[in-house]
C-alpha cells in the first residue's frame, strides 16, 4: 500500500469537499445567470467593485450583504476574476470582479451560452441525475427507464418537450445559443466543407439557427431543417430556411448534404446506423458528390480541459437519453453499417468536431 503523507491527506480532503458540493458551484452560476450579474458587469465596462455591483443588480436589500460571498466563490471557480486593488490612501483594499473568457460567453454578443447553463441546471435535469445509480442498479430498459430522465419524468425528453411548453422553449432555446456559437465557427473553420454544395438539410436541425448560419454563410445553398412538429411549430419563418415537419427515423428530404448536428449522441448505435442510412439515401441522388456532415463529439482530445469536457457530455447524453458522446472507432463502425465508404475529422471545434462522411 502507498502511504500518503499528511500534506496529500489534507489535500485530498479538501479535494474530495469540493467535488461533494461541486453542484453549488453549478447552482451559483445558474443564481449569476438568473440574477443578470454577467450583464451587469458588461454593462459598467466588464468590471465592478462589489458596491458598483451592487447598484446593478436586483437584490432584495435584505440580501446584500451576501453578495460578495456568491461572487468569491465564482471567481475562486474561474467564471470571474477577482482583483484586490487599494481603495483611497489609507492603505484599505477592495475587490474588483471583471468578465474573463468564460463569462464574456454569458453574455450578448455574437452568441450569448446562458439559455444553455439554465437548460444544464434546470431542475428537469437535476432531478434525474439523482436517479443514474438507481438506473444503473435496474435491469428493465423501457419507454420509462431507458435512462435516468426517463425514470424521473416518465417519458423520454422530446417526450416531455411535446408536452411541456415551458421546457420545450428552454431547450430550443439552448441548443439555438450553442448553435450560434458553434455554427459560426464551423462556417469560419471548415469553410471548404460547404463548397460546391447547392442544397442542405439540416436534420433534427431544432428551431433553424444553425441552418440560418450556414445560409446567410453560404448563400448558394438552399438551406431547410427537418425537426418533430413541436419543434418547427415554433419556428416563425424568415424566408431564409425552409421548415419540415417529420420523423428522420421514417424519412429525410433529398439533399446535396444532410446536416447532423448534436443529433447522433442522442441516440443508440443502432438507431444512429438507421439514421445515418436514411441520410445516405437522402443524399443518393447525387451519387458520390453527395456528403453528410457530422458536428459532434469524438472523444479523444489532446488537453485534459477538452477531454473532460467531452466525458462530461457522454455522462449527461447517458443520464438524458442513454446515448453517448464517442470515440474515432465506434464512429467509424457506424459509418461502415450505414454504407458510406470514407470519412475525414476536422479537429477545429474545441469540445465538437466536424465530420464529413462520404458514399
Ligand atoms: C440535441 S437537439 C439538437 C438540435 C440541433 N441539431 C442543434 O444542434 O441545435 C436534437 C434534436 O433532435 C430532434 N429530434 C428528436 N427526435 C427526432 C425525430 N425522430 N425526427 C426529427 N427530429 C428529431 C429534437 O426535437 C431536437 O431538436
Ligand atoms: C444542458 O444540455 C445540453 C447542453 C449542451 C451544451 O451546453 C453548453 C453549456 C455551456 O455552458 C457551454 C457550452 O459550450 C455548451 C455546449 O457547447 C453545449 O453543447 C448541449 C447539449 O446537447 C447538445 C445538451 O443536452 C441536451
Amino acid at each position: 500500500m502507498v502511504a500518503t503523507s499528511k500534506a496529500e491527506l489534507l489535500q485530498a480532503d479538501a479535494e474530495l469537499f469540493c467535488h461533494t458540493f461541486a453542484y453549488l458551484k453549478s447552482m451559483a452560476l445558474n443564481s449569476a445567470v438568473k440574477l443578470g450579474i454577467p450583464h451587469a458587469l458588461h454593462r459598467c465596462g466588464g468590471a465592478a467593485s462589489l458596491p458598483e455591483l451592487l447598484s446593478a443588480v436586483p437584490l432584495h436589500p435584505s440580501k446584500r450583504p451576501y453578495l460578495g460571498r456568491l461572487m468569491k466563490m465564482l471567481a475562486a471557480a474561474g467564471i470571474f476574476t477577482a482583483e484586490d486593488v487599494p481603495a483611497g490612501g489609507d492603505g484599505a483594499r477592495t475587490t474588483v470582479f471583471h468578465l474573463n473568457a468564460v463569462s464574456r460567453l454569458l453574455v450578448d454578443g455574437s452568441s450569448c451560452m446562458s439559455p444553455c447553463v439554465l437548460l444544464g441546471t434546470t431542475d428537469l435535469f437535476v432531478s434525474a441525475s439523482l436517479r443514474l445509480h438507481q438506473w444503473l442498479l435496474s435491469e428493465e430498459e423501457g419507454a420509462t427507464t431507458g435512462s435516468p430522465f426517463m425514470m424521473a419524468h416518465g417519458g423520454s425528453l422530446y417526450g416531455v418537450g411535446s408536452r411541456d411548453p415551458e421546457f420545450n422553449a428552454l431547450f430550443n432555446g439552448a441548443m439555438g445559443a450553442t448553435s450560434e456559437f458553434v455554427a459560426a465557427l464551423a462556417v469560419r473553420e471548415c469553410s471548404e466543407v460547404f463548397a460546391g454544395i447547392t442544397s442542405l438539410v439540416d436534420v433534427a436541425g431544432g428551431n433553424g439557427t444553425t441552418a440560418r448560419t450556414i445560409a446567410e454563410a453560404f448563400p448558394g445553398v438552399k438551406c431547410s431543417v427537418l425537426d418533430l412538429p413541436h419543434v418547427i411549430q415554433g419556428i416563425s419563418p424568415d424566408g431564409t430556411v425552409d421548415v419540415v415537419s417529420g420523423d428522420m427515423m421514417e424519412f429525410v428530404p433529398p439533399a446535396d448534404a444532410v446536416l447532423l448536428k448534436y443529433v447522433l449522441h442522442n441516440w443508440s448505435d443502432q438507431d444512429c446506423v438507421k439514421i445515418l442510412t436514411r441520410c445516405r439515401q437522402a443524399i443518393s441522388h447525387v451519387a458520390k458528390a453527395g456528403k453528410v456532415i457530422i458536428i459532434d463529439t469524438v472523444v479523444g482530445s489532446p488537453t485534459p480541459q477538452i477531454l473532460e469536457g467531452q466525458l462530461t457530455m457522454d455522462l449527461s447524453m447517458m443520464m438524458l437519453f442513454n446515448g453517448k458522446a464517442r470515440d474515432e472507432q465506434n464512429w467509424h463502425k457506424m459509418f461502415m453499417e450505414a454504407g458510406f465508404s470514407h470519412y475525414k475529422i476536422h479537429n477545429v471545434l474545441g469540445m465538437r468536431s466536424l465530420i464529413e462522411v462520404h458514399p
